[in-house]
């Protein structure tokens, strides 16, 4: 446990201290701390993105998270991690953003190391396998009107999170992303900060295009306009306590 204040461990010094010990040469050193730094930040930087993208363009799901913000969390507290039990429009909302505009679309592709057999087909050795999580995200069996942000596809009748769906953006299996417990909190904790304080607004002058994303694997959205408008007045933030993450 650290102490505040006392400096944390780094994934990149430990690399550099137990280098001999995991069998690393200078080579896999970069590789893997270049790996975890640019597959970390790119892809949570899409996701926020991606919620202010959807925030702008779904104004009736933005303003079902704000309102339960505002029984839950109120305006003279910032929400924090502690709140995420009893945010389940947040958290659909979160969960929808990632269905409706996956950060990977195309799936990262794999290659077959040996022959499999898999539901009665070969996929020989070499074969490039692709998962494509666009057309999971928009199958119409699974999810009724794919092409719609609804938030409250991920609700149960008793408005709980529903644990029956789930959508695989952070991948599958073995090599299933192994920073998704970062990411997921990160765009949990920005969510709720960014909507607790601001209600986001498509500028009437400068539309949206809601498919305005490149034809790649990984995506963010093409730069769009927005307008945050405060929801919580200056005086209130500064007597808001600041939560100690
Ligand atoms: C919203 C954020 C993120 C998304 C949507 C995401 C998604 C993914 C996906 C789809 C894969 C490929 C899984 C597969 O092959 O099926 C992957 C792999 C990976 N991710 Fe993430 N990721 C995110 C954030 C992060 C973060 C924060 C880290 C590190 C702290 C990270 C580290 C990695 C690494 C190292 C791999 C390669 C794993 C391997 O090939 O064994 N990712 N991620």
């Amino acid at each position: 446990m650290y102490k505040k204040g006392e400096a944390r461990s780094s994934f990149a010094k430990y690399l550099l201290e137990n280098k001999e010990k995991e069998g690393l040469n200078d080579n896999d050193l970069a590789y893997i701390a270049g790996l975890i730094f640019g597959a970390g930040t790119d892809a949570t930087a899409s996701a926020i993105t991606f919620i202010t993208f959807a925030a702008a363009l779904n104004p009736e799901a933005q303003a079902k998270v704000q309102e339960e913000l505002e029984s839950v969390v109120r305006r003279d507290n910032l929400p924090t991690f502690a709140d995420w039990e009893a945010l389940p429009q947040t958290t659909a909302f979160i969960a929808e953003m990632s269905r409706w505009r996956p950060v990977v679309p195309g799936g990262f592709h794999h290659r077959a190391s040996k022959d499999v057999i898999w539901n009665g087909y070969l996929i020989p050795a070499g074969t490039s396998v692709v998962a494509n999580h666009w057309a999971i995200a928009n199958d119409p069996d699974i999810f009724p009107n794919p092409e719609v942000f609804d938030p409250q596809r991920w609700i149960d009748a008793s408005g709980n999170i529903r644990h029956n769906i789930e959508f695989c953006t952070f991948g599958f299996g073995q090599r299933v992303c192994p920073g998704q417990h970062v990411p997921n909190r990160s765009i949990f904790i920005t969510t709720v900060l960014i909507l607790w304080s601001f209600r986001i607004l498509e500028d009437a002058a400068s539309p949206i295009d809601s498919f305005g994303f490149p034809d790649t694997p990984a995506v963010h959205p093409n730069p769009f306009n927005a307008i945050f408008e405060p929801r919580v007045s200056k005086d209130v933030l500064r007597q808001s306590c600041v939560p100690d993450h």
